[in-house]
């Protein structure tokens, strides 16, 4: 089927679903900018107090949450992790 097949109807639910995933990634961007904020204000507080930047347990609890979402939920945790961590933790 090319788009000139597509029915009015079916086009109206593509677009109204196109609409709700910006609407989603715009919250997940803005939750995902809020992680790194306290997750790099945690590290540099504990650092600041003579304490480690990595806490491996916490971040073993992180990893364990998104399990649920198979091997891309362990991508996506990585990438939260590495983002709060910054640039100098790569
Ligand atoms: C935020 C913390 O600091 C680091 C960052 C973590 C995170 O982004 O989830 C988890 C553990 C720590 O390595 C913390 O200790 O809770």
């Amino acid at each position: 089927m090319n788009s000139t097949d597509t029915a009015p109807t079916e086009t109206h639910d593509i677009n109204a679903l196109r609409e709700e995933i910006d609407h989603l990634d715009a919250e997940l961007l803005r939750l995902v900018k809020r992680r790194v904020e306290v997750s790099r204000t945690i590290g540099a507080a504990r650092m600041a107090a003579g304490g480690t930047r990595i806490v491996h347990n916490r971040e073993i609890d992180v990893l364990n949450r998104y399990k649920e979402l198979g091997p891309e939920g362990r991508d996506l945790a990585m990438i939260l992790l590495k983002l709060g961590r910054g640039p100098l933790g790569r």
